[in-house]
């Protein structure tokens, strides 16, 4: 199975374009394993230039999906041949990209969280999950095996916790090259602090899942794209990932430990600049030069930074026991660990040829539009350099290739799936075929690894 597999849907048409002509398709197996596509606007529609009317992909689609095809002939296609992966420890990450109103929502996530066909990929799989955890777990296990749920939204530079009513998080990278998504600082009753983690929900049974992320998917920002008024504006990540609540506990003891140590560090940082600082004084052409009166207490900043490496080795302590309780359960479980991650992408807009959006978007949310760009372009960078294997890849491009930094680099274990969500509508031709375009390249470029 190639490591970067493209998928194509076709979604069905709309009531207003349904008097519309449909783009002419046609979809051909290239080899045994892949895929192209044509598009044609319609024969009445021949005022366009020859370039803007017709276009033909690479071998690059695994998979292309008709109007008339369920969400579970998706999820047949899509995420039944990577859950065994899954279930072996491994990444496996799908994202959905296309035009506004194309019917990425429709396919990552569902609108019908009850009939089993229509439920999106997410919860389908969740479903799939759960039931194999459950024959995995033996009846009254102490420790059993569940779904820890992140979801999360990507907006301008910052995440939102949508387990945590949409609370805002930062996107950072730690001294450790680790990208860290984590709240603001808030102070507890007892006067500690804490760098709020972004919200693990560990869920038990698929009903709880679901009730999860559609609690979760209430906070998501929702506004007014190029084609509708109710447009996710933002990229919604859902993270699934096999843990125990021994595991939990572990990490919640790094968490603790690192929180301790935020205000330990903060402290040693500022003795060293008041130390430093009143060791110095301005001159008279505005320098600075040694103060005569004031020697540095070397001993008073040897104390802070003593008491911080003390922290920082309850840290490191709290690290390795949390990596032994992981390595003990994966003894018995290898898909302790495993990961899925769902990524509805935020519409990506397509302007028309004059340069404008077709609706009355305000400035706002133009400059809404044209970050989602930004971000979707820095994301096709990323599988391009990656799929090429370049030394050097651009994850801190954006938030959303720093998020999905750590499902994307371990190649050798990890799966991706790209679906291109597209109208028929001639109306939405130039739309489809930039959607069209996008999903070759990266799908010419996953399958040439
Ligand atoms: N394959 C499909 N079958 C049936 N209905 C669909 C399909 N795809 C999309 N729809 C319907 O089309 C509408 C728009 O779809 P959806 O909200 O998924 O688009 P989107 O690409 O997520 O849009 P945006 O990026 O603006 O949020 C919804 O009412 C959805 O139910």
């Amino acid at each position: 199975m190639p490591n970067f597999r493209v998928f194509t849907r076709w979604r069905g048409l709309t009531p207003a374009e349904s008097s519309q002509g449909e783009i002419k398709r046609e979809h051909n197996r290239e080899n045994a394993t892949l895929s192209s596509v044509s598009i044609a606007m319609p024969s009445q529609c021949n005022k366009l230039p020859a370039q803007m009317k017709e276009w033909t992909s690479g071998s690059s689609m695994t998979g292309i999906f008709k109007m008339s095809d369920s969400n579970k002939t998706v999820f047949d296609a899509v995420m039944a041949p990577i859950l065994p992966q899954v279930l072996q420890g491994k990444s496996c990450n799908v994202f959905a990209y296309g035009h506004s109103g194309s019917g990425k929502t429709h396919t990552i996530i569902g609108y019908n969280y009850e009939a089993i066909d229509d439920l999106g990929l997410c919860l389908a799989t969740a479903r799939q999950l759960v039931d194999a955890l459950n024959r995995l777990n033996e009846p009254n296990k102490r420790d059993p095996l569940g779904v820890g749920v992140r979801i999360y939204e990507l907006r301008r530079n910052s995440a939102y916790d949508l387990l945590n009513d949409g609370g805002e998080c930062f996107v950072r990278e730690g001294p450790d090259g680790q990208v860290y998504i984590r709240g603001k600082t808030e102070m507890l009753e007892n006067g500690k602090v804490r760098v709020k983690p972004i919200v693990t929900k560990a869920c038990w049974s698929f009903e709880d899942l679901s009730r999860e992320l559609q609690k979760g998917l209430k906070f998501r920002a929702t506004g007014m794209s190029s084609v509708h008024d109710q447009s996710s504006r933002t990229h919604a990540v859902i993270e699934l990932e096999i843990v125990t609540k021994t595991l939990l506990v572990a990490r919640d003891a790094v968490i603790e430990r690192e929180s301790e140590l935020v205000p330990i560090g903060k402290y040693a940082t500022d003795v060293y600049i008041e130390e430093q600082s009143r060791a110095v004084i301005r001159n008279s052409d505005g320098g600075y030069a040694p103060n005569p009166e004031y020697q540095v207490d070397q001993a008073r900043i040897d104390a802070v930074e003593a008491k911080k490496a003390e922290f920082e080795s309850f840290v490191e302590s709290a690290k390795e026991h949390e990596s032994q309780v992981f390595d003990t359960i994966a003894g018995t479980h290898a898909c302790l660990g495993g990961k899925l991650v769902f990524v509805d992408l935020a519409g990506s807009e397509y302007y028309n040829d004059k340069g404008g959006p077709k609706m009355n978007q305000s400035a706002q949310e133009k400059q809404v539009g044209r970050h989602i760009n930004t971000d979707l372009l820095a994301l096709k960078e990323v599988i391009r350099a990656r799929a090429q294997g370049s030394a050097r890849i651009p994850f801190r491009s954006s938030p959303l290739t720093m998020v999905l930094r750590p499902h994307f680099q371990n190649s050798e274990d990890s799966h991706s799936a790209m679906i291109l969500t597209v109208s028929p509508a001639s109306s939405e031709f130039a739309a489809t075929m930039n959607t069209l375009k996008y999903g070759n390249m990266v799908g010419a470029a996953g399958s040439s690894k």
